[in-house]
């Protein structure tokens, strides 16, 4: 019997084409391979679509080893490639100049299929990712902030904070809440126009607006929208015709209470080169920023998006990936895949080892170091009790001992600030700080106690050296 079908990301697909491209000619890849289509890995061979049985025969003579050579590059160590005839609906789609094809009459329509028409100004569909939504937004200590501004715009848009600017580094899912403020402004007032639109495409369409003498239809697209999404702002430093284009389009919407959401790598007053009206526009409403997501908000990212994906993977899998890609969440869901992809091609199931194999060549792997988890845990096996109890309320000596031990010992060996460990017990800062002064002043005194802090941190070394050894 056949095996499930796993699904093989667009990214790793990409990979595969990327390789097989740069090993034969254009017009060769052109021909052939553009209208491949990828439909995932059955007992770890990846089956492709193909139009018709010629090319079926084709493929098999001519690009078996090119494509088995490829899948070696992304780490199956025995790949297998099969290649299945599409039906002709489905070879129709495969045409990326040609309209998807419409059901016929009394079906339902496929996967793939365009969606039914919904009530909307069509703009608004076609420019938001239907992935970025509130719903699929892990919130952690590093976006909090920035999740909470995002959906108190939602609420009340060109009244919470007008503009709402939000800047962090690459990766970290500034366009995904701005996109999220989109959805859920469309649920709610479907009549409302939404633009989203990078800086860059902003520029270009100005270029062309002014190029083809169309400024008043540019004009009326921008300023007569009622969100505007503005991606990558920092793109405008030195372009001085945009800035000043970008400022009227600010002032007509700002003006209008119409609402208004940028991102950015930086926050305004490091944009150089951006004019001083401008800059003191960014500055009028709120600004938030994004940072790098801490080890609980990793695996809780990683496991929304298997689950999403719908695979069934070990949560132990998941850790391992979240300690090897610690600073870009696009990189993070990517290793994912990368492992999905593993283990399907090889045929195997998910393990660590199987993880850390998949991970070797495109991550270098990082010195992994104990996480607040990780001590919560060894702490409550040391002490006998539920690492819930730990974190819980409870004021008994046997529970407030463990915990301030813990809250030392991640303080001493793990990166995360007072806000941070104490956000992780439910508590705030002033305790964590009041527990480390109280264990470090014990250690001096109480024989016992410094005897389990030193078991304890052994311990947890023995933690780390699994992990690297991993
Ligand atoms: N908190 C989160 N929960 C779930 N997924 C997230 C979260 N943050 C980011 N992502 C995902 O990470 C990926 C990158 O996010 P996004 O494109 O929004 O980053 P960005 O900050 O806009 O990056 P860039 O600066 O490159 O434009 C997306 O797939 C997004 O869905």
């Amino acid at each position: 019997m056949k095996g499930e079908v796993r699904v093989i990301t667009q990214e790793i697909w990409a990979d595969v084409l990327g390789y097989v491209r740069k090993n034969i000619s254009e017009v060769e890849y052109h021909t052939w391979f553009a209208p491949v289509r990828n439909l995932g890995v059955q007992d770890g061979s990846l089956v492709l679509g193909v139009r018709n049985s010629f090319a079926q025969e084709w493929f098999r003579k001519h690009y078996l080893e090119l494509l088995e050579d490829a899948l070696r590059s992304l780490g199956a160590q025995d790949p297998q490639v099969s290649f299945q005839v599409l039906p002709a609906v489905q070879e129709a789609m495969i045409l990326p100049q040609d309209p998807p094809p419409a059901p016929a009459p009394g079906h339902p329509p496929g996967p793939g299929s365009r969606p039914p028409p919904a009530p909307l100004p069509a703009e608004n569909r076609k420019s938001l990712n239907p992935k970025y939504t509130f719903e699929n937004f892990v919130v952690g200590p590093n976006n909090n902030l920035a999740h909470a501004a995002a959906l108190a715009v939602a609420e009340s848009p060109g009244k919470a904070y007008n503009p709402l600017f939000i800047y962090g580094d690459v990766g970290l899912g500034k366009t995904h809440l701005m996109h999220a403020v989109g959805h859920y402004m469309m649920e709610r007032f479907p009549e409302k126009r939404i633009e989203y639109v990078s800086t860059e495409s902003f520029t270009n369409d100005l270029i062309n607006a002014i190029r083809d003498d169309k400024m008043t239809q540019f004009r009326n697209r921008y300023r007569s929208v009622d969100l505007l999404l503005v991606d990558d702002i920092q793109f405008l430093a030195g372009k001085e015709r945009t800035q000043e284009e970008f400022f009227h389009t600010f002032n007509a919407l700002y003006e209008n209470h119409k609402q208004i959401i940028l991102s950015s790598d930086r926050p305004p007053k490091d944009i150089q080169t951006l004019e001083g009206r401008l800059r003191s526009r960014f500055e009028w409403g709120l600004i938030t920023d994004i940072q790098s997501p801490e080890y609980e908000t990793r695996v809780a990212i990683l496991k929304m998006n298997a689950e999403h994906n719908r695979i069934d993977i070990p949560q132990e899998v998941l850790e391992l990936i979240a300690r090897q890609v610690t600073s870009n969440i696009r990189e993070l869901e990517g290793a994912l895949m990368r492992v999905v992809a593993f283990s399907s091609l090889n045929n195997v199931p998910f393990s660590r080892a199987v993880a850390a194999k998949a991970l070797s060549n495109v991550f270098a792997p990082q010195a992994v170091k104990v996480e607040m988890m990780d001590v919560l845990r060894q702490v409550a096996a040391h002490f006998n009790m539920p690492p819930d109890v730990i974190r819980g309320s409870g004021r008994a000596r046997e529970v407030v001992v463990p915990r301030q031990i813990a809250m030392y010992l991640i303080r001493d060996l793990t990166d995360h600030s007072l806000p941070e460990i104490g956000q992780f017990f439910g508590r705030d800062h002033s305790t964590v700080m009041h527990a480390v002064a109280k264990v470090t002043e014990l250690l001096g005194k109480d024989g016992d106690l410094l005897a389990s802090v030193n078991a304890l941190r052994s311990e947890l070394k023995d933690v780390e050296d699994e992990e690297n050894s991993a």
